[in-house]
Parts: structure tokens; sequence; C-alpha cells
């Protein structure tokens, strides 16, 4: 839990944070004329009261974030400049009071820097490395984040003083001691004066406010008022115009806009849109203007960031899949809105998360678009896979889709065991879920019990091999758990979704004499194979699972989940839920969870963001990520796989 501050010039809201979330917020009037440790003092006591009503106390926290107003030095924890707001706060240690009257340590940046921070980590800006913030209010902040990091400068002030770029030369004086800022010619501060001294305001209605913001203005050139519309279109130029140089200097890939005035943001944004068209030296190409998403909460939000050494980087990773052409692809795997490439050789494989030195699963949205799963893990081990798990080593599944138009070749994996006298192999249990199948779709899986070992051996070249194993007939939600040294074989027609270690190890005895195009038959191995094959393996290496096996919860109103354990072996845990709702996940920041939308599209909500999951994609859960929701208006099913227990400890 992060106790945050966001000092105003007119309002000063308070919260307690956690995990991006707000626990608990409130506001007070900020009494900016008077002395600053006076108003810390009384802020203090409505956080110790919101602690309290959490069974904490206000020492318990992390640590205090503040944001003030003027130029921060956030390295000393020293306000730089005031601008008549808590004069005194130049002076003031705000380090030592934290520790003294709170016993918490306390961090403090500039309240634009802040609401950008909450953004960039829970908000608007969520998905970019190079973003700017504007707030339009009383005041005019402004605040950048480069290459992903907070503009700083030399002197605290980078990025931070766009409110005092020249937008008029000879224009209206501003506060600062310069003529024609941005802040004189279109702030909250300076409108009234702005508008008094308009020619049309002598019959303007404007006359009859006592109170003359933003919002009073665009009421009334909304109404037709010539004075409202005039000043409107005064202040729309001067912050478009601003904007352009701020891309012209900052190069942003989104600017997002706060502040009172965004009250009006459909009608501002447009006008931005045309301005930056028109003026901008690229015509504004990829540069995305968006409104905040916590309008009233990003500066507690940040605040909160302020304790956070890197963005929040543990949110859902969705990836390009990657697809495989094999002999037996087919096209069923379009019915669940894929489209595969065009080649030769059908699709047989989608892998939806892969790290392996031949094939990487490539991020396809987000903060790391771009970025191999490899590097992730890379950077992050622990964060992305799990306790304990080292850079080198790679992600312990492989999960795929398997679209078998024909049937796969009859064939083992190898165990641990197994590999310790095999050149090259690598160990492969697996679990299959059926997606879909066509009518009388078959499983095989395991020779059956009364078949001795020569019988087998001897009938390997024959196609009526089949009839010596055990075969199942594909149900939509059947699933099969196939224990590595397990003879087995996917039939055609089947659609599947497949967890598996991490392992590209494959032991064919028999493609049932299948020729390709140039009519070559694929290798066998049937040496290796009868060298890891068991010929007993018990039942419970197959185990197609029961409907009778799912725990049901009913929730409030007609929402339910049901959850069907599919499989717990040493390697995997993977469960099917059927959800209407939303339902509590928690990686515990001890291992990864991975999740396939099986029928309809998910909402997955997480540090105050959400994400959607589509019908027929997968995605991954890093083991940082701590606590998600899932949400599903509809009935839903999805699968759910992480690591066993055992594997995390060991
Ligand atoms: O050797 P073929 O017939 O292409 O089958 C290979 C495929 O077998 C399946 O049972 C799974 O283990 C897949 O992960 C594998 O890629």
């Amino acid at each position: 839990m992060i106790a945050t501050i966001d000092l105003g010039g007119t309002q000063t809201k308070y919260g307690l944070i956690h995990n991006g979330e707000i626990v608990s917020a409130g506001q007070c009037e900020a009494k900016a004329q008077g002395p600053i440790h006076e108003h810390l003092n009384e802020v203090k006591v409505y956080l110790e009261d919101m602690c309290q009503k959490q069974d904490l106390k206000l020492s318990d926290c992390r640590g205090l974030g503040i944001l003030s107003t003027g130029l921060v030095n956030n390295q000393e924890m020293r306000v730089l400049t005031t601008n008549g707001k808590y004069d005194d706060s130049k002076e003031f240690d705000f380090k030592t009071w934290a520790q003294d009257e709170l016993s918490l340590e306390v961090r403090i940046e500039n309240d634009a820097r802040g609401a950008l921070l909450g953004e960039w980590h829970f908000g608007a800006a969520y998905d970019v490395e190079n973003a700017m913030m504007i707030t339009l209010g009383t005041g005019i902040g402004t605040a950048v984040i480069s290459e992903g990091r907070l503009l700083k400068g030399s002197r605290y002030s980078g990025g931070n003083l766009g409110g005092h770029i020249l937008v008029n030369s000879g224009g209206r004086k501003c506060t600062c001691g310069a003529v024609g800022c941005l802040e004189a010619e279109a702030s909250g501060w300076a409108l009234p004066e702005i508008v008094r001294e308009h020619e049309f305001y002598q019959k303007s209605s404007l006359r009859d406010e006592v109170k003359l913001g933003f919002k009073e203005l665009f009421q009334h050139a909304d109404q037709g008022d010539a004075c409202a519309i005039a000043v409107r279109e005064h202040c729309l130029k001067m912050w478009g115009e601003a904007l352009v140089s701020y891309i012209h200097l900052f190069d942003p890939e989104k600017i997002v806009i706060g502040g009172g005035v965004m009250h009006s943001a459909a009608m501002i944004l447009a006008s931005f849109d045309k301005t930056i068209k028109e003026m901008e030296w690229r015509g504004g190409e990829n540069v995305k203007v968006v409104q905040a998403k916590h309008t009233d909460n990003a500066g507690i939000l940040g605040a909160a960031a302020l304790f956070q050494e890197h963005k929040q980087v543990y949110a859902p990773l969705f990836f390009e899949p990657v697809y495989k052409s094999a002999i037996w692809g087919g096209s069923l795997i379009e019915s669940i809105g894929r489209q595969v490439p065009v080649s030769d050789v059908p699709t047989g494989e989608s892998w939806e998360i892969v790290d392996r030195s031949d094939e990487q699963s490539c991020v396809s949205e987000g903060l790391y678009k771009g970025s191999t799963l490899r590097q992730l893990i890379e950077n992050d081990p622990e964060g992305i896979v799990g306790l304990g798990h080292q850079k080198e080593d790679a992600f312990p599944l492989l999960l795929k889709i398997i679209d078998a138009e024909q049937d796969l070749s009859l064939q083992v994996h190898p165990d641990e065991e197994s590999c310790k006298h095999l050149s090259d192999s690598e160990p492969k249990t697996e679990m299959w879920y059926v997606l879909d199948h066509q009518v009388d779709a078959q499983i095989l899986a395991g020779i059956k019990d009364d078949v001795s070992q020569e019988e087998f051996r001897a009938k390997i070249e024959d196609p009526s091999v089949r009839e010596l194993m055990h075969s199942y007939t594909s149900e939509k939600g059947s699933a099969f758990f196939i224990k590595a040294t397990t003879m087995h074989a996917i039939g055609g027609g089947n659609l599947i979704y497949e967890i598996q270690q991490n392992s590209n190890t494959t032991y064919r005895v028999s493609d049932w004499g299948r020729l390709d195009k140039d009519g070559q038959s694929r290798e066998l191995h049937v040496e290796q194979a009868m060298t890891c094959l068991e010929y007993k393996n018990p039942t419970d290496a197959i185990v197609p699972y029961e409907l009778s096996d799912c725990s049901f919860e009913a929730q409030e109103n007609d929402d339910f989940f049901q959850v069907r354990q599919l499989t717990t072996c040493q390697f995997f845990q993977v469960a099917e839920f059927k959800l209407k709702g939303l339902l509590n996940f928690n990686t515990e920041n001890r291992c990864f969870h991975t999740l396939y939308a099986v029928d309809n599209d998910l909402k997955i909500i997480h540090s105050g963001c959400d994400f959607i999951l589509n019908r027929g994609q997968s995605c991954l859960i890093p083991a940082r990520a701590g606590d998600y929701q899932i949400e599903s208006r509809e009935n839903t099913t999805f699968i759910h796989s992480r690591l066993s227990p055992q594997q995390v400890e060991s």
C-alpha cells in the first residue's frame, strides 16, 4: 500500500493505492496560500483515518508519494519553485517531515509529471514509451516521457515548462515574467481577463457569470455567444499550435490531455487533430492525441508509481502466433478466426507461446510490442516466468494449436530418463484439449493391455497397427494427458489446444505410409521410439477427463463459474473454466499463468487497465502480475495453465 498526496492550487487529493488500484481516495481544500506543513499535517490525519478503515497504520505503508506544483528536485525531495502556492515549501524538508511524523519514506515529483506517470503506468499512455501529458487547467502543466523515461533535464525542468512556451509574441503578460506564454494566452487563471478585455464582452452573456472558467466559456460558446466563441477559438488555436511545437520537440507517440477543459473532450480533440494535421511537419503521422483515462485520479496513481522502479511491466502479454506447416495440416483453425499463411503445405500448428533457440514468440501489442519472449525473460526471468527462474533457461512450456486435417504420425516422446540414453532429445509430456472436431475424429493413446511388445513391433509398418491402440472418439472439451513414453497419435479432424513441456522431440514409428507432394515419406525413428516407449503405461498416463470432475460455485445474480481440473502433473497444471461474471486470480508473484479463450472474448483486468483476450487467442500473465481479474458477460470457456507447485519450488 502506498499513501499519496497530490497538492493542487485549489484542491488537494489524497489516497491509498495498492498495485495500481485506488483503495481509498479523498480531497480537501488546498489552502495554498498558507504554510505547507500545516496543510500536510491536516492531510496526514485524513490519511490516518483512511488507513484505519483498512485495518492499517499509516506507517505500515510502503511510502508516501507527493506531487507538488512548480519544479521539483526529485533527488533531494525538494520543491524548487512555487509561483504563489505554498510559498514556504521551497524551504520545507519533506524527507525529514515524513520520517519524523509518519515514519515513512517520501518521494516527491512535479504534479504534471505525476499525472503523466499515472497515465503511463495505468491509463491512456500505457502502451507507449514516448508520451507527453498536458493538463489544461488553472495553469498548464506538461511532462514528457521519452524512450521510457521521465524527461528531467539538467535543472529538473525538462518537459515541465510547456505552459511557458511562447505562442503569441507581444501578447499577454505571464506570471513567469515573460510575454505571450501559452499560460498567459489560454489558461484558467488568465481566462477572466481575456474574456473581459474582449471587444464583444459588453454584449456577452458571460457578463452574468460570477465565476469565469473554461466550463462556463464552453457552455456559452455552445449557446452561440459571440464573445465565448471567439475566446474559445483563440484558446483552441493557442493550445493546438503549442501541441505542434511539442510534437516537433519531443516526438511523442501519444499526447494525453487532462485538466478541467476535457469536459468538452470531443470538440477539443477534433480541433487539435485538425491543427496538427495542418501544421505539423509530417502531418501528425502516428501521433495520437487522447483524453486522460484517470481524469480525476491520475495524480494520486502517479504519486504511487514514484515507488515503482519500472513501469508496470507485468501486464498480460499477447503474442503473434507462429504458424508451422505440416503434411497433415488443414483449415479447421480458420473457424476460430485465424488467417493462416498460404503455402503449398498446409498449416498444421500455431505456436502460441514459444521460447526456443530456433523459434520465438514476439509480443504483438503494448509496451513490449516487437520484443521476443526470450528478450523479456532475459531482462526479468523471475518477473516473467517465476521464482527461481534463471535468465538463460527457456520458458518451460510450449503452447500450440494443432489443426489436424489428417492423422498425425504414430509417435512417442521421451521422458527425462530416456533422454539420458538418446542424443539431442528433450523430454515431452503433453496434454490436449479438444477445441473442435469433425464427426468421428479419434485420438489414439496407449497400446492395448493385451498386446505384446513383439506383436506391436511386428505390426509397426502396417496401418492396422492402429487396432492395437486404445482409441477415443473426440468430443468438444474432452482432454487427454499424454505422459512422455506413451504411444499416441492425434487423428484427422481434430482441432486441439496443446500444453506441453518445451520440447520438439518426436519419435515416429509410423506415418501410415503417407508420401508428400514430391513422393517422399517422412523420417521414422523406430529405434529411438523403442528406447523410450513404455509398453504398459498405466491408464492415468492418458486420462480422458470427465465433466463430473467439476467444482461449481454460484455467485451473485446469475453469474457463475465452473472449474474442471484437467491436469496436475509434475510439469503443468491445466484447468478449464466456464465463467459468466468476474473471477479473481493471483499469480502470487510465484509463477506465470497462461490463458486461452475458447468460445468468446474475455476481459482481463490488471492494475486498473482492461485487456481483451479475443476468442481463439492465448496470453501470458507474467509471474509478477499479482492480482488480476477475468470478466465475461457471456458464459465463456477458457483454459488456464501454470506450472505445478513442485516445479516452482524445485
Ligand atoms: O511428427 P508429426 O506427425 O508431424 O507430429 C508432431 C506433433 O505431434 C503431436 O502429438 C504433438 O506432440 C505436437 O507437438 C507435435 O508437433
